[in-house]
């Protein structure tokens, strides 16, 4: 048996490519990387909330996943639509890398804490602006968009002085000698799926060649949090390009998973939390949903996406 795993192009996505080839690897299975390139490759000009159509980085990977050109597809699941087309399902997700972000420069002596010094930050993510307004208004922020190698050259061109980015794309990228500061989790709470890589399928896959790739790269606690995660993300009608965050975490069989939304000018934080049996992770994520809706959750995006 062979796999075909479809990717896009940046060094991002082929090294989580490469991820899940050397899993297979591992345990016996032979595979093959086709790189793709999608619609959200080419528009660079435009911040992705301007795009406007979902699954800007996944339609044409989808289009080969169901005519059998390749076998499974490899995303960031932070990329991943909380719902996908009907002929898709996600079949793993690998254990998770740390889930905080960090701000990335060629100055070591910068700190976001530091109201005395304030710098230029570069960043397009809706999330990350709301939480800056929010938590640290002395600092000003610069739109760049862009695969990671592209914003640091934007940022050594000087168009900011700093980056914020996902940890896990500056460790897999192997830039950790330019961060100069961890976020912590309690202002900064990342947006479902950051730091795992999920493999779709079409549900029409071979169910052997499923349960092979399933069992050679899924991480049950990982899987646990991101379905907690994703259910929240799926009732609340979030998406990527709109600050909703949440963040699960394990404690044995506990399951405590803590997220909301935060306006776009950061003036307004819905946060809540709810927690239960592992086994329930999916309800969990619901419950914590629904008690974000009671609390103005619903009228505070149609707000945000309206001013988007
Ligand atoms: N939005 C792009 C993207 N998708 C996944 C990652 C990082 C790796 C991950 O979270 O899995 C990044 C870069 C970033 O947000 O800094």
């Amino acid at each position: 048996m062979k796999i075909r795993i479809g990717t896009r192009g940046s060094k991002l996505a082929l090294w989580q490519a490469y991820h899940i080839s050397d899993l297979l690897s591992k345990g016996g299975i032979d595979s093959e990387i086709v790189t793709i390139e999608t619609k959200g490759d080419k528009i660079l000009d435009v911040t992705i909330s301007k795009i406007g159509s979902k699954g800007v980085f996944t339609e044409e990977i989808e289009e080969q996943l169901l005519s059998g050109q390749i076998d499974i597809a490899v995303h960031s699941a932070k990329d991943m639509q909380s719902e996908l087309p009907q002929d898709f399902e996600l079949i793993a997700f690998t254990t998770r890398e740390k889930v905080n972000d960090v701000i990335v420069s060629r100055n070591q002596s910068l700190s976001i804490e530091d109201e005395s010094k304030p710098f230029k930050l570069g960043t397009s993510s809706t999330r990350r602006l709301a939480t800056l307004k929010r938590h640290y208004p002395h600092i000003e922020t610069v739109p760049i968009r862009g695969n990671l190698q592209r914003r640091i050259s934007k940022m050594d061109e000087g168009q900011c002085d700093a980056l914020l980015l996902a940890y896990a794309g500056v460790h897999r990228m192997e830039y950790d000698d330019l961060i100069v500061e961890h976020l912590s989790l309690d202002k900064f709470i990342p947006p479902v799926g950051q730091g795992s890589v999920a493999i779709e399928v079409a549900k029409n896959l071979d169910a052997e060649k499923k349960a092979i790739v399933r069992k050679l790269t899924n991480d049950p606690d990982t899987e646990k949090r991101l379905l907690s995660e994703r259910a929240f993300l799926k009732k609340l009608q979030g998406g990527c390009s709109v600050p909703v965050f949440a963040l699960a975490n394990l404690d044995g069989n506990n399951l405590s998973i803590v997220g909301g939304v935060t306006s776009l000018d950061g003036q307004v934080q819905i946060k809540e939390n709810a927690s239960g049996n592992i086994e329930n992770a999916e309800s969990i994520g619901l419950e914590l949903a629904e008690k974000v809706i009671n609390a103005g959750g619903k009228e505070l995006l149609a707000e945000i996406k309206s001013q988007l």
